[in-house]
């Protein structure tokens, strides 16, 4: 797990460090790291640094005095003004200056753009000649490693502005919600973090990584028996979408479920004709799904007050959406798209793309549920306040009957026995995780699966120790 920190907790761990050393040289452990891993990246050819006027610049042109020792290096101050210990370093390490036509001109000639514009400190946007540059490094396919984060990116937000596009950017300490959140994050590339001895604040956003995943999934043992491992009891689908009952009857099954008994309206034949194993009707059960395929099938309301009555975890999705009973939904995990959470909280789909971070807390404040906002970034929200992102995948799961599978991998985990922000984690991120390993079109069902080989290979990996 890795806590993402906003550029205020960022800055305010960096004073710390000067509080405790004022001549801690934090500029230059990150000018290293940016050098070593530009010769990583980059190994041969001359390399443009294009330096802002603050200390991501002063990052910049250090790292270019360190790699003007072994190769040709360049540097544009893109607002003239400059760290000026930095500049005399570039200066005098023997980079040249270019003005910003040279600045253009010479990605004809290099390998590499180190994008030292904006870090912490980047309003949104790009003033116009630094937007040239950008276009034209986007024509030229010159890669770009962006210092702490492509500037023209808010480091506080998942928005998209005007920005470098980085092939790879090199962060400190941990990382910022631009990084991690879609559709800033897809202009991050590959995002390496170093240390710099700045000590990382614990925060109420987290990231999960693939060991999480890994040490969390739930395994059976030799004391194992299908009670044990859950059973999971599956209201999903009606006559008009009979297919959301076999997904999500499917991703239960392929998450590892003890057992799955149907008691939704879409024709059990159907559902036993793909999985035999599959139990029809009532029955001890350790969780609940419920709403993928309702659409407008009567008695949601019933439905949902019924399991409440249960008082079993429950994983309520779509159309049961609608039905939430008053009271505090301990233990249940919601699961909405940006449409859905929208409905709940009575304001715009825009707004929850716009705020998906407030709008998902909020959501879990008020219910008193755990909350997964699906979509490019899967956001987890607790009633603490605590969000945790899931592992992130390709964008091939956007598709109908991903969510009615993912309802079911939940539903597999909280009958395990998982805390709700736990199954949604790993609901959300073993789905992603399956569709990374598996590019292509493939089906909800057909990734669907591909869960058991996934979670084998993870289950097997050291990640799993
Ligand atoms: N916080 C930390 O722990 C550390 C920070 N370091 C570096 O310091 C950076 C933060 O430095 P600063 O606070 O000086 O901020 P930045 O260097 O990110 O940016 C501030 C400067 O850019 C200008 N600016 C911002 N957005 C602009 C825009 N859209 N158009 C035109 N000008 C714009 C501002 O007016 C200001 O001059 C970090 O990103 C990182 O690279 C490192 O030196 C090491 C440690
Ligand atoms: N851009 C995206 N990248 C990756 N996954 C996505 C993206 N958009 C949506 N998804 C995934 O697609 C699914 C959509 O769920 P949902 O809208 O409920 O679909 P349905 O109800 O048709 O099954 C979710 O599992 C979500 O994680
Ligand atoms: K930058």
């Amino acid at each position: 797990m890795r806590t993402v920190v906003s550029s205020a907790e960022m800055r305010a761990a960096e004073q710390a460090v000067f509080a405790r050393d004022p001549e801690a040289d934090l500029m230059g452990k990150a000018a290293a790291a940016i050098a070593r891993i530009a010769d990583d990246v980059a190994p041969d050819g001359a390399v443009l640094v294009v330096a802002g006027a603050g200390n991501n610049g002063g990052d910049g042109l250090f790292a270019a005095a360190l790699l003007a020792e072994r190769r040709p290096v360049l540097f544009w101050r893109a607002f003239r003004d400059a760290h000026a210990a930095a500049v005399a370093a570039a200066r005098a390490a023997g980079c040249r200056e270019v003005d910003a036509v040279g600045a253009v001109a010479a990605l004809a000639d290099c390998s590499l753009v180190i994008d030292a514009v904006t870090g912490l400190g980047s309003r949104p946007g790009l003033p116009l000649a630094l937007q040239t540059l950008v276009d034209a490094c986007d024509a030229a396919t010159v890669p770009v490693l962006s210092v702490d984060l492509p500037s023209g990116l808010d480091a506080d937000s998942g928005a998209l502005h005007p920005s470098f596009s980085a092939e790879h950017t090199v962060t400190f300490g941990s990382v910022k919600p631009c990084h991690v959140q879609q559709p800033a994050a897809s202009r991050c590339g590959r995002v390496h973090i170093v240390d710099i001895g700045v000590t990382v604040p614990d925060t109420q956003l987290r990231v999960a990584e693939a060991a999480d995943v890994a040490r969390w999934w739930p395994r059976p043992d030799a004391s194992s028996d299908k009670y044990s491992r859950g059973v999971v009891l599956v209201d999903t689908g009606s006559e008009q979408y009979q297919g959301a009952a076999v997904l999500s009857c499917s991703g239960a099954l392929h998450a590892g479920a003890g057992m799955v008994r149907y008691t939704g309206r879409a024709a059990s034949g159907l559902i036993l004709s793909r999985f035999p194993s599959v139990v029809v009707g009532e029955g001890r059960a350790q969780a609940i799904v419920l709403g993928s395929g309702w659409g407008d099938s009567d008695g949601g309301e019933g439905r949902v007050a019924l399991a409440r009555m249960h008082s079993l975890p429950a994983v309520v999705d779509a159309d049961a959406l609608h039905w939430l009973p008053g009271g505090r939904l301990d233990g249940w995990l919601l699961t909405p798209h940006a449409g859905e959470l929208a409905r709940l909280l009575g304001c715009t789909r825009a707004h929850v793309e716009a705020h998906p971070l407030s709008c998902v807390r909020e959501a879990a404040r008020h219910t008193g549920a755990t909350v997964l906002l699906k979509g490019a970034t899967q956001y987890v929200a607790e009633p603490s306040g605590r969000v945790t992102i899931a592992v992130a995948g390709p964008p091939w799961t956007a598709q109908a009957g991903s969510g009615d599978v993912l309802a079911g991998i939940c539903g597999a985990l909280l009958a395990a026995g998982l805390p709700a922000w736990r199954a949604g984690v790993l609901g959300a991120s073993i789905q992603a995780m399956t569709a990374a390993a598996n590019p292509g079109p493939y089906t909800p069902d057909e990734l669907a699966a591909r869960l058991p080989a996934m979670i084998a290979q993870l289950s097997s990996s050291p990640l799993a120790r």
